[in-house]
């Protein structure tokens, strides 16, 4: 047995392992050399490493070299292996972050119909949005050959978008989409927009309608607001569909996928998966897949001589490709993406390709290393302060916020819905500002009412669970504070990310007991922020009557 030095880890190759790596090494020195690459770096090896060392006290005093002949390959010592982002991941179409020095009037981008850019403009939207000018585009581009992939097999390549908070992603899917319905002849699903709450279903799909109204286009919504049989009754009248696009939560859609309510995805040519990053993290319900198999019935049953049958993408032959078929396109969202190849490995992504506004000294190039943690991209109009603080006085502080700063609205978040339930009772007892609290402990139609009074500046400081840090777009948050501390960036980046949107100013202020203060720190810098500033509250001024 041999101990070779990978760096300051020792690994133990027993004799036998010798024998077979220099058979190997005879026949294919790559396969050695990625043997032991992992050996020496996987976590997952870790343990056998020490089991190793633990195992065999005096084969490790011994310090061998390696035999005669017989040389370790890859220079470990001085080159340490790191993952390389594939190409489409590291060079990214970029998006700019200053929304208000880069806007693009509307009547820029062609492929927009008279009529959408009416409504566009009766909505007061005269430009778009970075992000809405890189991606409308390349949506509308890419089906340009009309529904169908065209001669050649030309199959659109998916579209994954990663722009901050309150940037106007949704606008830069709803506008092509529907420009590319307008067209169609026939109603059929031909759009699925899956998100991850009732909320966010709800916001896209009035969004959906408001363009939709005064086209043949029709929107439906899957997401539980109404009775299962109210929604199979929205879908479809006598076999005809009675939907172009659907906008689901994935529960309810996977309910009405398994009931055969009259769902037929057979047509369905975008599939949008808004918040992606959250979404595959809900993978494990296995709703893509679910989906996935009923777009493609159509070319697994009898039907398959169809000349209209429809196969899951696969290797390319003369065959396959002539005839026309409806290529499924996936458009993904997200302000905070992930850029694990491996997670989105499992969205099946057909040459994805990237929209990103991550600033270029973070985004990683092919030839340099992956960081520790992913980076994302902050609204530029955020600033962020941190506000060292104690467990008694937190309630003090933000009353301290609203009465004396003058801040509300103020949308205020807990870790749990008992922590915002006692804190809202607390400031209830207290008097004096108008709180309220939103919460899973609130019933849907509560916190509808909720918001729509918190929109109206009926309520000062509404106390929220991590139930509306998400893509929830309430007009005239002024200051997001994190009463506790999120545990985590991407849950810190969507709180604070419902104030400054649309190129508007906002603040963010995050209560950090001391022990917090040095991690949560380190991740929001880590992250990509900007600047987090220390704002200190002088005991005295808690002390003060604040009425
Ligand atoms: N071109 C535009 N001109 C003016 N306002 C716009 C424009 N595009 C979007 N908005 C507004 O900006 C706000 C934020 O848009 P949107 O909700 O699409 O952001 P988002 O990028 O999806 O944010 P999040 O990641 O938080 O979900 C909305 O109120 C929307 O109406």
């Amino acid at each position: 047995d041999v101990n070779v030095n990978h760096g300051d880890k020792k690994r133990v190759i027993p004799a036998l392992d010798l024998h077979c790596m220099s058979w190997i090494l005879g026949s294919s020195a790559e396969g050695v050399s990625g043997a032991l690459v992992s050996g020496g770096d996987g976590p997952e090896d870790t343990g056998g490493q020490e089991e190793a060392e633990k195992d065999s006290p005096e084969q490790n005093s011994q310090k061998t070299s390696a035999p005669t002949g017989f040389t370790v390959l890859g220079g470990f010592e001085s080159k340490p292996v790191h993952r390389v982002l594939p190409q489409w991941l590291a060079e990214p179409d970029v998006i700019h972050r200053d929304i208000k020095n880069n806007l693009v009037p509307i009547s820029n981008i062609s492929g927009i119909s008279a009529q959408l850019l009416k409504k566009l403009q009766n909505n007061g939207i005269l430009h778009f949005f970075p992000v809405q000018a890189e991606v409308i585009p390349a949506i509308l581009e890419s089906a340009q050959q009309g529904l169908l992939i065209g001669r050649g097999g030309y199959k659109p390549r998916d579209i994954c978008v990663s722009a901050p908070t309150g940037s106007g992603k949704t606008l830069s899917f709803v506008i092509p989409v529907i420009q590319v319905l307008m067209e169609r002849v026939v109603c059929e699903v031909r759009a699925l927009a899956v998100l991850p709450t009732k909320e966010l279903a709800q916001q896209v799909y009035k969004v959906f309608t408001s363009y939709a109204e005064g086209t043949t286009v029709k929107v439906v919504m899957l997401a539980g607001q109404k009775s299962f049989a109210a929604e199979q009754a929205s879908l479809s009248e006598h076999r005809r569909s009675l939907a172009d696009i659907v906008v689901a939560t994935p529960g309810r859609l996977v309910d009405h996928i398994n009931k055969n309510s009259g769902l037929c995805l057979e047509q369905l040519r975008f599939l949008i998966i808004d918040e992606a990053d959250r979404m595959i993290d809900s993978m494990h319900q296995s709703w893509l897949s679910q989906v996935v198999k009923v777009v493609y019935r159509s070319g697994s049953g009898s039907e398959t001589t169809s000349i209209f049958r429809r196969t899951e993408p696969a290797h390319i032959t003369a065959a396959s490709l002539s005839p026309p078929q409806v290529p499924l396109q996936k458009l993904l969202f997200s302000a905070t993406l992930t850029q694990n190849p491996e997670k989105l490995q499992q969205l099946g992504l057909h040459q994805p390709r990237l929209f990103s506004s991550v600033h270029s000294q973070s985004s990683t190039t092919a030839a340099a290393p992956t960081t520790k943690q992913d980076r994302f991209d902050f609204p530029q109009g955020l600033t962020e302060y941190y506000v060292p603080c104690t467990l008694s006085n937190k309630p003090l502080l933000i009353l301290h916020f609203i009465l004396r700063m003058k801040l509300s609205p103020v949308l205020c978040f807990t870790n749990s819905r008992e922590n915002a339930h006692r804190l809202y009772l607390l400031l209830e007892l207290f008097g004096g500002i108008q709180v309220a609290e939103f919460s899973s402990r609130l019933s849907p139609g509560e916190r509808k009412k909720t918001l729509k009074g918190f929109e109206q500046g009926k309520i000062q400081l509404l106390i929220s669970t991590d139930a509306a840090a998400r893509g929830i777009d309430i007009n005239g948050v002024k200051c997001v504070v994190n009463y506790d501390a999120p545990q985590y960036i991407r849950t810190y980046i969507h709180r604070v990310g419902r104030t400054a949107r649309a190129g508007k100013a906002g603040l963010a202020f995050t209560f950090l007991l001391s022990v917090q203060e040095k991690n949560f720190l380190q991740m929001v810098v880590e992250a990509g922020s900007p600047g987090i500033q220390k704002q200190m509250v002088k005991p005295e001024n808690l002390k003060k009557k604040l009425h």
